[in-house]
């Protein structure tokens, strides 16, 4: 299993991070089978896996009733686990007992917060605690509503500027890693080059330290809208279009099950069930 150590080392040899999100056991046994470095069992399960318009209504019970999944499926996969929306916003004490459930509880390796600003003194606290936090800059869904909405980030001389400062304040504070989503590849490689810990990107182009997508994003599992940045490796939803189709046409004209699917007894036992001797 990875280590904050062994990731750091990771980017100076300069061996790209391959993340994937993982929100049950089967899918995060699927990535330990291919060699996954990081799981993250990311708050975008709201939207992929409860059908939520937004990573909102998601909720640190939600993540750590994932987070268990996961590591039972993927037991020696380092994973991070998404502090949901204004769960790390209130008291210290309320943040890090959040944090606490989701790494005692929920046996997260690490979590994601996302944002600089106000968390970075958390950021700081947390790792003096002992807690590996992994830092989200970019784009961050669960400030959909201050963005106005899932777009590009720092296109603009002062909103680059500001992602490159908040990017140094993170890694100050002493974050492991940092997610950029959704920001322009040059700028995503410039933080890359001047930050010492591995930059993950996703929409950020092919010049950060790594990258994550989304699990059912990856495998071409239709979930409505997909962002431009996702490139489908797999393409699974026709087959299980297909398959869920062929199901419903053999129970009805009932070619399914047949003897191979079926149990049997004998025949003597059936006679006397019937016949009512055995009672
Ligand atoms: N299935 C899925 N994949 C994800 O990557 C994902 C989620 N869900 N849910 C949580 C967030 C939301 N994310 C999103 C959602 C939409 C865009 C999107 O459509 N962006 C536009 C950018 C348009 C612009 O500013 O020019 C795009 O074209 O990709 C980006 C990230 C990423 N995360
Ligand atoms: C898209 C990744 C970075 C994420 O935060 C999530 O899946 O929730
Ligand atoms: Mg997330």
């Amino acid at each position: 299993m990875h280590t904050t150590l062994t990731l750091r080392k990771l980017k100076q040899e300069r061996i790209p991070i391959a993340m994937m999100t993982a929100y049950d056991a089967p899918s995060a046994a699927a990535c330990a089978q291919a060699e996954m470095d990081l799981l993250l069992v990311g708050d975008s399960a709201g939207m992929v896996i409860h059908g939520y318009t937004s990573t909102v209504p998601v909720t640190v019970e939600d993540m750590i009733l994932h987070t268990r999944a996961v590591k039972r499926g993927a037991p020696g996969v380092f994973t991070v686990t998404d502090m949901p929306f204004l769960s790390c916003s209130g008291s210290r004490n309320e943040a890090v007992s959040a944090v606490r459930r989701t790494i005692q509880d929920g046996g997260a390796d690490a979590v994601k917060i996302e944002g600089a600003g106000e968390f970075v003194p958390l950021i700081t606290a947390l790792t003096e605690g002992g807690v590996a936090v992994m830092s989200h800059l970019g784009l961050t869904p669960q400030s959909f509503a201050v963005l106005g909405g899932y777009k590009v980030q720092g296109k603009s001389e002062k909103s680059a500027g500001r992602l490159i400062e908040d990017a140094k304040q993170v890694e100050e504070a002493g974050a492991f890693a940092l997610v950029l989503e959704c920001v322009p590849g040059e700028l995503a490689a410039y933080i890359a080059s001047i930050l010492s810990i591995p930059v993950i990107g996703i929409g950020a182009g092919s010049r950060t330290d790594g990258q994550v997508l989304v699990y059912h994003d990856a495998l071409g599992i239709g979930n409505g809208h997909v962002p431009s940045f996702v490139k489908a490796f797999a393409h699974l939803e026709p087959s299980i279009h297909t398959g869920l189709s062929e199901y419903v046409k053999e129970v009805k004209d009932r070619s399914f099950p047949d003897a191979s699917h079926t149990f049997t007894m004998p025949a003597s036992i059936l006679e006397k069930v019937i016949t009512g001797a055995g009672i």
